[in-house]
């Protein structure tokens, strides 16, 4: 198939990659010049792991380019809809104005027998008022919804092998093209047996902001069980792997902490309350409103955990904190809870040093005030260690080594990713969120 993506994004240039290595001809196109030189290139303009190496093998084969000419998209005949859909400033809609532009701009280079396939994730009703504009506009071209559900970190993985896909499309015959021409694009993925689910528009973007809202409402949860731990003395961990054990709730995305970040569930959950209230379904998801303040809370906790363990006042105290990225395996730091943390402790006057394997740049870039610098500066001579997102590195930690560079043995565990018993036996004052 011949394929043109639009916004090169985190989830747009790993598509392009994937549809690339599926066979298919690629071209991804976005407004970022810096972005697309990058990519043109052969390198990847952001962390994710595979992604390099799929950019290479793809180039190599010539089914993959890139450009910011969005006229070059008149030689496909599936166009993927990927660019951003943030948070507006000073609310919590989605802000549209990149989907609705990109829509415009691609009207003029669509052919009869098109398909535009919406991937972004909107607020239900999007879908029906861009067919309506499209059937007005370009009625031989057909629009189908197809959300994703990669994950940052294993976005390579999830796109070749993704758990289910879904397919909103249009009754009648428009429908069926959709549905031919989507299995032709991921006829490999469907030969693995990969459920596929065809509805309409509502549903389809309905699932998208339902998986992303019950994922946000499972940390919450646990979040919330970690609040009473800390109130008990109970340790949230283990009540996770116990309930956990249990099929029907599962232990996966049960893992208490600094709680969720990121381009996605914090922004997806609010704009589902907003367009709910639009509809008049506000009462619906009131719910989402608790699980958002939940998860602010703990940030709110490990300033206040720090605070403590500095002895009442962070002003002038040295902090290392692990971690910027809002989850290991990416440099995305939206909405990132470490980053977060990390700034509020600035604002109180502490001297924090930030220290990421991949995500400096971009925090720095969003905060150039924050002192972001390697490990070893982050933590020598520091009076308390926060581990605020696990990377892999910071998991395997010695204690012991540590303790020989920090001017003062109190560690704050941020992720509950680290074993208490063996940082306490090496002279570590040892706190976390819902656990003692
Ligand atoms: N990041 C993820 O893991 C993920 C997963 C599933 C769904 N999504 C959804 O996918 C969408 C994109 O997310 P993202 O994380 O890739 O965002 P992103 O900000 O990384 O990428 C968006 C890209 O679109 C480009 N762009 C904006 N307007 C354009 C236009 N008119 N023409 C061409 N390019 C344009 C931007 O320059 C940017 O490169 C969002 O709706 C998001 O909710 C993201
Ligand atoms: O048990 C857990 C699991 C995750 N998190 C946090 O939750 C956030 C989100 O994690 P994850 O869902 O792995 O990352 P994303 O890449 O944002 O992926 C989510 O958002 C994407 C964009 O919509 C969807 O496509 C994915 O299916 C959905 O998992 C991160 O801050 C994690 O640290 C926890 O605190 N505890």
């Amino acid at each position: 198939m011949r394929i043109s993506v639009i916004g090169c994004g985190y989830l747009g240039a790993v598509h392009a990659a994937c549809m690339a290595q599926l066979g298919h001809d690629v071209v991804g196109i976005d407004v970022d010049e810096r972005k697309v030189k990058l990519l043109a290139s052969g390198e990847a303009p952001f962390f994710e792991p595979g992604l390099p190496e799929l950019l290479s093998q793809a180039s190599a084969t010539g089914r993959l380019r890139f450009t910011t000419d969005l006229a070059q998209a008149a030689s496909a005949d599936v166009h993927f809809v990927c660019v951003g859909t943030p948070q507006v400033k000073g609310g919590y809609a989605a802000d549209l104005t990149y989907v609705d532009a990109a829509f415009e701009a691609l009207l003029p280079h669509l052919g009869a027998g098109d398909v535009v396939v919406g991937k972004s994730t909107v607020p239900v009703g999007t879908a029906a008022r861009l067919a309506a504009t499209l059937a007005d506009a370009a009625p031989e071209v057909t629009l189908a919804w197809n959300p994703e559900f990669l994950r940052e970190g294993f976005a390579v993985q999830d796109t070749l092998h993704p758990d289910r896909l879904v397919y909103g499309v249009a009754s009648g015959a428009a429908g069926e093209h959709a549905v031919e021409v989507l299995d032709a694009v991921y006829a490999a993925p469907l030969a693995e047996d990969t459920p596929r689910l065809v509805t309409d528009y509502p549903t389809a973007e309905l699932v998208k902001v339902a998986a992303n809202s019950f994922l946000a409402t499972k940390i919450s949860f646990i979040n919330a069980m970690a609040e009473l731990c800390e109130a008990t003395g109970a340790d949230v961990t283990q009540l996770a792997d116990a309930i956990g054990h249990d099929d029907r709730i599962g232990r996966k995305f049960l893992n208490a902490g600094l709680g969720f970040g990121g381009g996605c569930l914090p922004k997806d959950i609010r704009a589902f309350m907003a367009r709910a209230d639009e509809l008049g379904a506000d009462q619906a998801v009131t719910f989402l409103k608790e699980i958002d303040a939940i998860n602010v809370r703990r940030r709110g906790r490990m300033v206040d955990l720090a605070t403590e363990v500095l002895g009442g006042d962070v002003a002038g105290r040295r902090i290392a904190v692990l971690g910027a990225a809002f989850k290991p395996n990416s440099d995305d730091v939206r909405d990132s809870p470490a980053l977060d943390v990390a700034v509020r402790l600035m604002e109180l006057g502490a001297q924090v040093r930030v220290t990421d394997p991949e995500a400096g740049a971009n925090a720095h870039a969003v905060h150039p005030d924050l002192d972001v610098t390697t490990f070893d500066a982050a933590v020598d001579g520091a009076e308390a260690v926060l581990l605020l997102t696990e990377w892999q590195q910071y998991r395997e930690l010695d204690p012991d080594a540590l303790g020989e560079r920090v001017a003062a043995r109190h560690v704050l565990d941020g992720r509950n990713v680290l074993d208490p018993g063996r940082w306490r036996a090496a002279g570590w004052t040892y706190r976390a969120l819902g656990r003692h």
